[in-house]
């Protein structure tokens, strides 16, 4: 049984159609990227998927007991504030020291507990960022453009972490991303958005399609070549 379907879902505002007919299953165990251009439906995507967001047609079915834990696309700390990590994972609520540890050392964040916010690298930031969301030991992790800010490595790295996040917890894992040659590595699943689903798939299925090409204007050599030399087995990349 899948974590969480979606079924005809459409989203509509200011008469103006923002997605349609979205029928999406999220299942554990599985990494799924949707990647389209800019304006595509994804963040509301996201959002009725998260339950920010009631859709105005369709369904949307998960088990009552699913949890989810979200990675935003960007969060702005207060520079002259001091916080701690330690301190910054207390919010918005306490969780014992033994589950912020743990969720820490998943997220690769463990020597970071004491360092001030303001003072991490991107590539920090972004693992604490992926601790807190794993506090709850959540069924799926949501991850919005959660590689802004970092380059190509960091990128990857990052996503080396999500593939071994993944096989600790058994979770379903979605992000969106518009890193594509990266995204075609680490994802098992690609579903390629434009206000309605264009097509989906393993990514090298993806990356071979017209439909994607043309919705993302990229050559079909340069997408398959990207994803022929970068792509490795999930276990190369742990
Ligand atoms: N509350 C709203 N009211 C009206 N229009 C909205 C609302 N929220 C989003 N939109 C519009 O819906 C479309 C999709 O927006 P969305 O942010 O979901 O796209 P996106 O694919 O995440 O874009 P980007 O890649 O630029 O972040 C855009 O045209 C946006 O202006």
């Amino acid at each position: 049984m899948p974590l969480l379907s979606l079924s005809d879902v459409g989203v509509t505002r200011r008469g103006h159609t923002i997605l349609d007919g979205i029928d999406l299953s999220l299942e554990r165990n599985e990494i799924v990227t949707i990647v389209g251009p800019n304006g595509s439906g994804k963040t509301t995507l996201l959002r009725v998927i998260i339950g920010a967001l009631a859709p105005s047609r369709g369904r949307v079915s998960h088990d009552a007991s699913l949890t989810i834990g979200y990675v935003p696309q960007r969060l702005h700390i207060d520079p002259t504030l001091p916080m701690t990590v330690s301190r910054f994972m207390a919010l918005p609520r306490r969780h014992s020291n033994d589950a912020v540890r743990r969720a820490l050392e998943r997220a690769d964040a463990a020597g970071l507990a004491d360092r001030q916010m303001s003072g991490l690298s991107g590539g920090q930031f972004q693992r604490v960022l992926l601790a807190r969301a794993l506090l709850t030991s959540p069924d799926l992790l949501i991850l919005d453009e959660a590689n802004q800010g970092l380059d190509h490595r960091g990128t990857a790295e990052f996503y080396r972490q999500l593939a071994r996040v993944k096989r600790e917890l058994g979770c379903g894992v979605l992000m969106v991303s518009h890193e594509l040659h990266v995204v075609m590595r680490a994802s098992d699943r690609v579903v390629c958005l434009n206000g309605r689903i264009c097509c989906q798939g393993p990514p090298d299925t993806v990356a071979g399609s017209s439909a994607y090409r043309d919705l993302l204007g990229v050559d079909e050599r340069d997408a398959v070549a990207f994803y022929r030399h970068d792509h490795a087995p999930e276990e190369a990349l742990s």
